[in-house]
């Protein structure tokens, strides 16, 4: 059943450190099962808004509502909006297996060498093995997590993100560093997999334009913490707004496959 309440609702939302604004007057709505990609250029505020909309920093100025509620228990919040950051595979014990460290998402742990005082049992990693094999990656369950590509690694923290049955996840750069083959096996899986009703809202940041891919329905661009356009893709992902967001020409907007590739520079 989809949820009636916005996932992330913030008005006029501002987050202020130490003097600077690092996000203003954010006016953004996020339906259930939205899936949403989020660009702009290097520290323009992605994350922060991120961390602002799942609750992992507090706003300083406006509404932020997640779930529909201003104040919630936000260790319940956060396991409802799924965090999925190649950050956490750093602290990830590397011998462990993909199906031990998926299992770890339950309880909120970086594996489960890490968990002492926490009773884990057959049907969590029966849980677990059901949830990578519907998300076509079965086969790496016994791996150790030291062997995997990086495309794995992404799909392995995915499916941990998704053991606490999460309403919205949000990958943070999820192709950072993978070469051009490992990039497309990844995005051709994620497109399979937020095409199924069943995956919850999907908000990615990227860098780069032709990782949006067409089951990105929405698009937000920010530029030093402020809102360039937000709404339908096709209206937002325009040469014009780009150019706005990053501040270089863009010569062309190749589309191929209901994705674009800029082409950054002058027009003739
Ligand atoms: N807690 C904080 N205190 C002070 N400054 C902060 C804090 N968090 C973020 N910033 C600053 O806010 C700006 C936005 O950072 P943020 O990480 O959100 O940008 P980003 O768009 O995700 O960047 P990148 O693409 O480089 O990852 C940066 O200048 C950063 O240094």
């Amino acid at each position: 059943m989809p949820n009636p309440v916005p996932l992330i609702e913030m008005r006029r939302a501002g987050f202020r450190q130490q003097e600077t604004d690092i996000l203003l007057d954010i006016d953004w709505r996020v339906e259930a099962g939205e899936h949403w990609a989020i660009l702009g250029p290097n520290g323009s505020g992605k994350t922060s808004l991120m961390r602002v909309a799942c609750g992992y920093r507090w706003h300083t100025s406006g509404v932020v509502k997640r779930l529909g509620e201003e104040l919630a228990d936000l260790v319940e919040m956060r396991k409802r909006l799924g965090w999925v950051s190649g950050e956490v595979l750093a602290y990830a014990p590397p011998e462990e297996s993909a199906v031990s460290f998926v299992v770890s998402g339950r309880f909120g742990q970086m594996g489960l060498r890490a968990m002492s005082d926490r009773t884990v049992t057959e049907a969590d990693f029966s849980d677990a093995r059901k949830l990578l094999e519907a998300m076509g990656v079965g086969l790496l369950a016994e791996k150790p997590l030291r062997v995997l590509s990086q495309g794995e690694r992404q799909q392995v923290l995915v499916a941990r993100a998704r053991m606490t049955e999460p309403v919205m996840l949000v990958l943070d750069e999820p192709c950072a560093g993978m070469d051009p083959a490992a990039r497309e096996r990844f995005l051709m899986w994620l497109g399979g997999l937020m095409a199924e009703p069943s995956t919850p809202a999907v908000m990615m940041i990227t860098h780069h334009v032709e990782e949006v891919l067409p089951q990105f329905e929405r698009a937000l661009l920010i530029g030093e913490g402020r809102i360039v356009a937000v709404g339908a893709t096709g209206e937002v992902v325009t040469a014009a707004s780009l150019e706005k967001t990053y501040g270089v020409g863009v010569a062309q907007l190749v589309e191929h496959g209901g994705r674009h590739w800029p082409i950054w520079g002058e027009r003739r």
